[in-house]
Order: C-alpha cells, then sequence, then structure tokens
C-alpha cells in the first residue's frame, strides 16, 4: 500500500503515558472515529513481544476502518505483522537499509529538522517527511525548534508530502495558515484530551479549513478615519484592492478628515487584546499591518499577543503626525513602540519626519535618507522602508535590509491629496507579503499601487483629500 497525501492530514501519534489502564488499540479507535487519517505506533519502552501484540491489535482496528499504520523506528516489527509503513528519525536505522528490508511498497516516513535533511531524505527515497519540533513539546525534550519560513521553505523546495510535529495543539494549529504542509502529527492534543474523538474531530476540522484556504488573510491593527482616507478604511480597501482578506482590530478612534483631526477616542488595552484574540483563534493572519497605535498600554498589549499567537510578516508603520499636521502618538508611547513593537518588526516604514525622529538625524537628501535607514535598521535588528514622499524632488523610497540597500524609484505625482498615502502604502505590503511574495516584491508591488492610486487624481474634500483605492476595479467596467 502506497501513501494517498490526503492520508497525511490528521496523523495520530500514540504514546503509551496516556493509556491510563486502557488497551492502545481503544484509544486509537476513538481517534479514527474522530477523524485522525493515519496512526503511528509510538513505543519507547516495551519488550518486542508486548510491542507486537499491541500493535497486532492497533493494526485490527486500523485496517477495520482503511487508516494506515505506521510503526515508529521498528523495521522489523513493520515487517513482521506487514503494517503499512515506518517511521524513522535521523539516528534510527538508516533510509536506505529500511528500503531494502521493506521493498517499494511500504511507506517510509523521516523526520527531518532542516532543509538538508529533507533533502536527503527526499533522495534516498523517503514517501513523506515529518518536520519539526514547530512548537515547543513536552513529548521530546530534545526536540530542536524550527521556525515556520523554514517548514514551509521545506515544503516548497521538496516534493514529497510534508507533515509538521512538535507541539501542535486547537489554538496554534491555525498558524499553518498559508504554509504548504499536507497535515500535521499530533501526540498530546489527541492522545492526551480527555475525550479523544471530540478532539480529534475538532483538530480535523480546523487542519482542512487551514489547508484547503487559498484567499491569503492580513489583518490591519490602526486607527479609525472617520473621513476614510487613512487608517483602517484605507487599510481594508487597500487589501481588498490587491485581492486578499482583510480584518481589522481598532486600537484608537479618530474624529476627522481632510483638514485635520478634531478629537481622539482611545481605545482600551483589553478591548484591544480581545480584539486580537477573536481574530487570531479563528482566521489566522498572514500578515499583520500596525498603524495608529497611540497609549502606551495598547502597544504593550498589541506586542504580547503578536508574540503569543506567533504573528508573522508584520508590517510596522510608524505613524506618528498626520499628513494634515496632527500629533497621533504621545511622547511616552514612541519609546514603548521602539522597544516592543520595532523588535517583531519584518518591516518599518517611518516617512522622512518619523526616520528623523528615530534616528535622531536631519534628511534633506538621499544620501541622508540612507544613513538614517542603516541607522534604524542596526539600531532595531529589523528592515526600514524609509518613503520619500516628503522630499521635494522624486518620490524615491529606499529599503534596508541586514546590510543592503535598494531604491524603489516613484516619479512624483503632481497631487496635493495624499492624505493616506503611508497607511495605503504599508498595508499593500502587508497584503504582498500575506500572498506569498518577499519583502523587495512586496514593495516593489506595493509602490506599484500606491502610485496608480495617486494618479487616478480623486479630488474630495477641502483638505489635502484621500486616493481613489479602488482604481484598480474600473478596468473591470
Ligand atoms: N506626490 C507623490 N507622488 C508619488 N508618490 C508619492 C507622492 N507622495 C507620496 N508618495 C509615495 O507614497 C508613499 C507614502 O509615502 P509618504 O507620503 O512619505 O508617507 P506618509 O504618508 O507616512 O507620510 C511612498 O511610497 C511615497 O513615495
Ligand atoms: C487614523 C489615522 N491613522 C493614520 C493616519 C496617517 O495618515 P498618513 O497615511 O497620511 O500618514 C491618519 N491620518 N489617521
Ligand atoms: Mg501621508
Amino acid at each position: 500500500m502506497k501513501l494517498n497525501k490526503e492520508d497525511l492530514l490528521l496523523y495520530g501519534v500514540t504514546d503509551s503515558k496516556y493509556l491510563k489502564g486502557r488497551k492502545m488499540s481503544e484509544l486509537v479507535e476513538e481517534a479514527i472515529l474522530g477523524g485522525v487519517t493515519m496512526i503511528q505506533l509510538r513505543e519507547k519502552e516495551m519488550t518486542h513481544e508486548a510491542f507486537k501484540q499491541e500493535a497486532l491489535d492497533v493494526q485490527s482496528v486500523c485496517q477495520k476502518h482503511h487508516v494506515p499504520l505506521i510503526i515508529n523506528d521498528d523495521v522489523e516489527l513493520c515487517k513482521e505483522i506487514d503494517a503499512d509503513g515506518v517511521h524513522i528519525g535521523q539516528d534510527d536505522l538508516n533510509l536506505k537499509e529500511a528500503r531494502k528490508i521493506l521493498g517499494e511498497d511500504k511507506i517510509i516516513g523521516v523526520s527531518a529538522h532542516n532543509y538538508e535533511e529533507a533533502k536527503i531524505a527526499l533522495e534516498n527515497g523517503a514517501d513523506y517527511l515529518g518536520v519539526g519540533a514547530i512548537f515547543a513539546t513536552q513529548t521530546k525534550d530534545d526536540a530542536q525548534n524550527i521556525s515556520m519560513d523554514t517548514l514551509n521553505e521545506i515544503c516548497q523546495k521538496v516534493d514529497i508530502p510534508v507533515v509538521a510535529i512538535g507541539g501542535i495543539n486547537q489554538v496554534n494549529i491555525l498558524e499553518f495558515m498559508g504554509v504548504a504542509i499536507d497535515g500535521v502529527a499530533i501526540v498530546s492534543s489527541i492522545f492526551g484530551s480527555d475525550d479523544i474523538q471530540k478532539a480529534s474531530s475538532l483538530l480535523k476540522d480546523k487542519i482542512q479549513r487551514v489547508i484547503s484556504n487559498k484567499m491569503p488573510t492580513c489583518l490591519t491593527i490602526a486607527g479609525s478615519d472617520s473621513s476614510g482616507g487613512a487608517g483602517i478604511q484605507a487599510d481594508l480597501k487597500t487589501m481588498l484592492a490587491n485581492r486578499v482578506y482583510a480584518m481589522s482590530v481598532i486600537a484608537a478612534l479618530t474624529a476627522q478628515n481632510t483638514t485635520g483631526v478634531d478629537a481622539i477616542y482611545d481605545v482600551g488595552a483589553s478591548f484591544v487584546a480581545s480584539q486580537m484574540d477573536s481574530v487570531f483563534t479563528d482566521i489566522y493572519p498572514m500578515a499583520v499591518k500596525i498603524g495608529m497605535v497611540s497609549q502606551k498600554e495598547v502597544i504593550l498589549s498589541i506586542s504580547g499577543k503578536l508574540k503569543q499567537y506567533h504573528a508573522r510578516n508584520i508590517v510596522v508603520d510608524p505613524v506618528m503626525v498626520a499628513t494634515s499636521g496632527a500629533k497621533l502618538i504621545s511622547d511616552e508611547a514612541i519609546d514603548t513602540l521602539k522597544e516592543n513593537l520595532f523588535p517583531l518588526a519584518t518591516v518599518l516604514t517611518p516617512n522622512i519626519p518619523e526616520a528623523e525622529v528615530l534616528s535622531g538625524l536631519k534628511i534633506n537628501n538621499e544620501e541622508e535618507m540612507l544613513t538614517a535607514a542603516k541607522y534604524i535598521g542596526d539600531h532595531y535588528h529589523c528592515a526600514v522602508l524609509l518613503k520619500g514622499g516628503h522630499q521635494i524632488n522624486d518620490a524615491n523610497d529606499l529599503l534596508y535590509k541586514e546590510g543592503n540597500y535598494q531604491w524603489f524609484k516613484g516619479k512624483r505625482i503632481n497631487n496635493n491629496n495624499t492624505h493616506g498615502t503611508g497607511c495605503t502604502l504599508s498595508s499593500a505590503i502587508a497584503s504582498y507579503l500575506a500572498r506569498g511574495e518577499n519583502l523587495e516584491n512586496a514593495v516593489k508591488k506595493a509602490k506599484d499601487y500606491i502610485s496608480g492610486a495617486l494618479a487616478a487624481m480623486l479630488d474630495l474634500g477641502q483638505g489635502q483629500g484621500p486616493m481613489d483605492h479602488g482604481y484598480v476595479l474600473d478596468k473591470k467596467d
């Protein structure tokens, strides 16, 4: 029996510490009834005879439900009872030998902790890879952690199925949104649960949704602009126009129009946290854009939640002053931003005045833009896109990342309606990161989008008006 990719969707891995006097085959049957699609029998401290007896019991349950049974480590036992396959680690009997013993018809899975190991396993004829540990796990204390990025890289470069393993539970399973895995291998959250069938069924439902979802998801955490040109409203319009599913956590409300900000109403830190819980435990965002956050407590609650949910692709727009000149952040909050949010950022997107505040340097030309971008990037250990919208000449933006820099040239458009340009650019970058683009391509596409939105020459309001975020839809008429 050879492997179907679909069999890996919810891969239950047993552990006798959860037996509590019951038979392993009973636990396995509950897991299968809940939706587990493949079973791995994993016993570390059992005599050969006892392991064989348990394996035969479990095998009859698996056969009854047409679920493949994989034996951990023990190639001989797999052959002896004619199980469907074996899973071997990096230290176990090597793959070529296992293949010689079992022949081509048996499934052989291999554990890999990095791309090199994955490549070798692929070359030596593995049928699937178990990659981890993704999260901290109690099952294996020596497990190395690997990042979502490495996991995704392995999935994309290796064309055999990949399951993620290590500490996966009902909440963090959503973090695989947008990662090209074929399934998850789970021990404790299935077999350690009081109701194995129910736990399996909930996990199955979640992993099915995560894997089948092809719509990139994106979250903005920012302030509301009642006039709709900047803040949350600009972000949602931008994300929609750049074809991602957009969600919002409102961190502040402004009474604002094109002529200025009349009032600010702060949203409490705990309500911001509640909004983030609601979003991250249901539709996990593949990228997050952070805009106006005016209060220290709110920033702390955002950074705490971003860490808790291992958010990735974080674009931080250090919004300090609106295009109209109004101050949007307290001085105390700027320090909190630097200490707590900047270290989490994939990229920071200051405009020239903001970069001057962050670097303490004056910026009058492109050479000084580079000096400031370098200072900020090296100081806060993140990539920096220093926007040139406030330059007198061209609207050229500078991306500085890990010692390298790249200019994104723009033609200055003779349009005074630039309300919300920073919000729009950062949201467009987040959208393309959610779509799987690397930072350089995301910036390039975002820059093209905003140039088009400015060139559409919308003219609304009595002050510096908003842009036409929907210009891309005109083609559809
Ligand atoms: N008149 C303009 N013509 C073309 N691009 C512009 C113009 N004004 C701003 N931009 C671009 O809009 C983006 C936002 O930049 P900027 O206006 O500096 O940010 P912020 O809104 O945060 O002050 C950048 O890509 C910048 O180059
Ligand atoms: C709620 C809110 N957030 C941000 C901005 C900054 O606008 P810009 O993108 O023009 O810098 C704004 N004016 N209002
Ligand atoms: Mg602006």
